[in-house]
């Protein structure tokens, strides 16, 4: 034994520029198969000082983790996954990592808007069936110029795709959420309430996080309001969608299209009635997957756990 501080990390996919920096201040052991269950974290946990994985950690989890644990670390923004109020009852510190991956993010975000606005997936799969036509008015789909981007949830991300789409000189950009924020002032984007921005967006980008508030938000109700040409885009949570209120609203054409890196289902089972619409560009969580941006969420859940075990403020502290 060194006297070093021991770390388990989850999954041995995790970036090595993030295990060679535990490394320089910590023993590292890198669990084998590389997504294991729980149960079998939990089988050597007990003697480790700290956790760098996407785990699902709950009461019955951290009852079973034993005393010796001081941090956990998330490699993800979000932490859904995680109780945070348990894992802090216990005095353990947590963390994860937002911002080093919004702009993989926004740019998903770009993409998916262009590729639903433009009818990418129904002209592929005309395409692939021989049925492409000639013709002016044949698979028309809608220009971002001059048209209103409502940001459902401006936190970074959402900043970040505010930022990438000024160039496609849209014309004005809407934001919701708690509060009036800077950033969206900064970025000459309006504070409206969330009835307006569905009923006067021309593209609604969800980017808000799941939480008991946002469970389901986007429901008939809500695909209601929106405007028959509208395009839906979801970067955030799957949950945060009514799936069957969204694929009613995608097959009855209630709006144009929608653009989803992120479905409830995850990942969406095939033969699912959303993978048969041919006005959805659909992804299967892939927001964040660069090499970039994956070594970099690596790197900030590692500074977490060195900061912690220095008894610092984690880098993204919960
Ligand atoms: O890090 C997260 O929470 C993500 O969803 C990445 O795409």
């Amino acid at each position: 034994m060194s006297g070093k501080p021991r770390v388990l990390v989850a999954h041995n996919d995790t970036p090595q520029v993030a295990v060679d920096l535990l490394k320089t201040k910590c023993d590292v052991t890198i669990l084998k198969p590389n997504w294991p269950t729980e149960a079998e974290v939990l089988k050597v946990l007990p003697e480790y000082d700290a956790l760098l994985g996407k785990l699902h950690i709950d009461t019955d989890f951290l009852n079973a983790a034993g005393s010796k644990l001081k941090i956990i670390s998330t490699p993800s923004a979000g932490y859904d996954h995680m109780n945070i109020q348990e894992i802090k009852k216990r005095g353990i510190k947590v963390g994860h990592a937002p911002k080093v991956l919004s702009g993989a993010v926004a740019e998903t975000a770009v993409f998916l808007l262009l590729g639903a606005a433009r009818r990418a997936h129904e002209g592929r799969l005309l395409l692939e069936q021989g049925k492409v036509e000639n013709g002016f008015q044949w698979l028309l789909g809608h220009d971002l110029r001059n048209k209103t981007v409502g940001i459902v949830g401006l936190g970074n991300i959402g900043e970040e795709i505010v930022k990438r789409l000024k160039p496609f000189e849209i014309k004005k950009f809407f934001y919701t959420g708690h509060s009036r924020k800077k950033a969206g002032d900064d970025l000459g984007a309006e504070f409206v309430n969330l009835d307006t921005l569905l009923k006067e967006s021309d593209f609604v980008i969800s980017c808000v996080p799941l939480t008991p508030e946002t469970d389901k938000m986007f429901s008939d109700d809500a695909f209601k309001k929106m405007r028959k040409t509208s395009v839906f885009v979801n970067i955030g949570r799957g949950k945060t969608v009514d799936t069957d209120a969204l694929v009613r609203a995608l097959k009855n054409q209630t709006i144009f299209a929608a653009g989803l890196d992120v479905t409830e289902p995850e990942p969406l089972p095939v033969g699912h009635e959303l993978l048969k619409l041919p006005n959805a560009v659909i992804i299967p969580h892939m927001g964040s997957q660069t090499v970039e941006t994956r070594n970099d969420m690596a790197l900030a859940a590692a500074q977490n756990i060195l900061n912690g075990l220095e008894g610092k403020t984690l880098l993204y502290e919960l």
